[in-house]
């Protein structure tokens, strides 16, 4: 009922009419179901470049943000690391990017795309030259905190960009290889991760300064590339917006498009009721709604767990069995390449099943696969080998709180504590909790695993995890879920922002929605230890599957489909109540706009159906 008066009230604001019934409409076929039958042209070189170049900002993103976890191995050694510095040294880059990501709206607003990409470029290299030359945990928290800037406002930038100056039949696709992009640079962070891990002095130089060289290329790039036509025009640059659609279109007629964007920023201008845009937004109730759904797809991305599952992907391939570090760090490469070679997927997909269908399959998949990681957890909980063996040598030992514990799972679920046993056969045997070494949890600090695993002894360190015979479950889950994971859910939030806002609510509404994501990534992640200690492992994952079954019945109430719209077409999708785009049928308001230009009164009505009729009375 607040909708319908919310919509009534808008209506009045902006004089919005009603088509006359009887006068003959023009349609313009832009409904979901024919618009990528049609035949369309060509599609330009021009653009892919500048998606190539623009997506190197996913690059940057993925790769500084995967490539900490490896080089923290090496810096927290060299530089005597305590667990708070290296905490902080990881979250303060994902806290900067949130506050950058919000900044970002207002930047994009007054400079334009361009210069907000060239800036994101620009604070990569300086970030990227402090880390590498950091001779000191101060000067790295510097470079930290400048890359998580640059971090930010590419995230939201980026998106905006590929998706203004993308044909709508390739937009979705083109904006989706940004997030390929994110997760090919996690992938290329593992494995110069594992590259470097041979090298024990000075190697995290290397893993944290190589981002210099994308960045570098993508600023270098866009000294020459063009701002987007979009952003032009509404700043008043009409022949400089003409000639940049005319050169990504190929040189075909632009004049359709040029003229839909034109009147769309003049009606909106008209229209405009003044004040500060967020208040616009939040006031007009497609934009209101389209925030909505675009916050909530940001905050159910991070709630089902991606970086969580990610980070811990080494330790769940430690539980099958592999007990070789440098192995588990490759092996965690694997798990990185999974997750970008099924994002490659959803590339695919998203303009053949649209953005709508291939998010809910993607929720629900992954919601089923968090539950068959949650269950591996039950089950090796179930099964965990008590404690056998009080080692009675060493004071140190008897002094820590790990003595207490009867089993490995409790043993494990304390951070100070870790699993040393010796198999026989199938079995544990001769099983001891003992505290972790303060230098490297790859040792006890004392007692026989105080020199890590030593298969030839017989002996095995378990810290984080415990032997068990359901691993195997846990490695399904892990797989199960990046399939479901990487094809929809990883890009579609970034996508369905890029376009869900009208022009003059786009940067905002992108910052708003991309804030949401750092923000809830920034929680997931910091909550994640003390979620586990409180409800175990298990729990943990049952939590964020849940709140995926959440995320499941969100989408499937709120996300309408815009594939193969238009931008200018995309707010008519919002028309309707939130929470009724499964509904079917066309009921609801058709929002009218007129304009009198040249003695002739022109209407455009935006439908519920995605459709924008055009009538011209003379
Ligand atoms: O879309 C991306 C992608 O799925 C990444 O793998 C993940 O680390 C990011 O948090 C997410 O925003």
């Amino acid at each position: 009922m607040e909708e319908l008066i919310g919509d009534r009230r808008v209506e009045d604001e902006r004089s919005l009419i009603k088509t006359p019934s009887n006068v003959q409409t023009n349609y313009q076929e832009n409904d979901v179901s024919t618009s990528t039958d049609q035949i369309q042209p060509a599609t330009p070189c021009f653009v892919y470049t500048l998606a190539f170049f623009s997506a190197l900002g996913g690059f940057l993103f993925g790769y500084d943000t995967g490539v900490v976890s490896g080089a923290m191995l090496l810096l927290k050694r060299e530089m005597n690391l305590s667990s708070l510095w290296q905490e902080l040294l990881v979250s303060i880059t994902v806290g900067a990017a949130a506050l950058s990501a919000l900044a970002g709206g207002f930047l994009n607003g007054l400079f334009g795309r361009r210069i907000c990409i060239l800036l994101a470029s620009f604070i990569f290299c300086a970030g990227g030259i402090i880390l590498s030359v950091a001779h000191n945990k101060e000067v790295l928290l510097c470079g930290r905190l400048t890359v998580g800037f640059g971090i930010g406002i590419a995230s939201m930038t980026v998106p905006v960009y590929i998706a203004e100056v993308s044909p709508s039949h390739l937009r979705g696709q083109l904006v989706t290889i940004n997030t390929l992009f994110i997760t090919g640079g996690q992938f290329v962070a593992s494995v110069v991760d594992g590259v470097f891990s041979y090298l024990p002095h000075d190697g995290w130089r290397y893993m944290l300064g190589l981002s210099v060289v994308p960045a570098a290329l993508q600023f270098t790039g866009f000294l020459f590339l063009p701002e987007s036509p979009r952003w032009l025009l509404q700043n008043g640059e009409t022949q400089k917006a003409r000639l940049v659609l005319s050169q990504i279109r190929g040189g075909v007629n632009v004049e359709e498009e040029y003229e839909s964007i034109r009147s769309s920023i003049e009606e909106e201008r008209n229209d405009s009721s003044g004040g500060p845009v967020l208040w616009r937004i939040l006031t007009y109730a497609p934009t209101r709604r389209a925030l909505i759904v675009g916050c909530g797809l940001q905050m159910f991305q991070q709630l089902s767990g991606i970086n969580t599952v990610m980070y811990y992907s080494a330790t769940i391939i430690q539980m099958s069995g592999v007990q070789d570090d440098h192995m588990a760090i490759w092996l965690a490469a694997a798990t990185a390449f999974t997750n970008f070679m099924f994002t490659l997927v959803g590339v695919w997909l998203v303009e053949r099943v649209g953005r709508r269908k291939l998010t809910l399959g993607s929720i629900l998949g992954t919601s089923v696969s968090l539950m068959v990681l949650a269950a591996g957890f039950l089950l090796s909980a179930q099964a965990s080998p008590p404690v056998t063996f009080h080692p009675s040598n060493s004071s140190s030992l008897h002094n820590s709180t790990c003595v207490h514990y009867g089993f490995c799972e409790s043993c494990m679920l304390d951070p100070a504590c870790g699993f040393c046993y010796g198999v026989n056969g199938t079995s544990v045997v001769e099983s001891s909790c003992v505290p972790v070494s303060a230098a490297n949890t790859e040792t006890s600090a004392a007692g026989r695993c105080s020199n890590g695993t030593q298969e030839s002894a017989g002996l095995f360190w378990a810290y984080n995890y415990c032997p068990t015979s359901y691993s195997w479950i846990v490695l399904l889950g892990l797989v199960l879920y990046l399939a479901f994971f990487a094809p929809g859910m990883g890009p579609m939030p970034w996508t369905v922002n890029s376009e869900i806002y009208p022009l003059w609510a786009r940067s905002t509404g992108n910052a708003c929605s991309a804030g949401v994501n750092w923000i809830c990534n920034v929680l997931v992640s910091l909550t994640f230890l003390h979620v586990a200690q409180y409800l175990t492992y298990y729990g943990a994952f049952f939590l964020y599957s849940s709140l995926a079954v959440l995320g499941f019945v969100f989408v499937l109430g709120c996300l309408p489909e815009t594939k193969g719209l238009r931008l200018e077409e995309i707010e008519s999708r919002f028309s309707r109540r939130l929470c009724s785009c499964g509904a079917s049928g066309s009921q609801g308001v058709h929002y009218t706009r007129s304009r009198l230009e040249f003695g002739a009164l022109h209407y455009s009505t935006l439908e519920p159906e995605g459709r924008i009729s055009y009538i011209s009375l003379q």
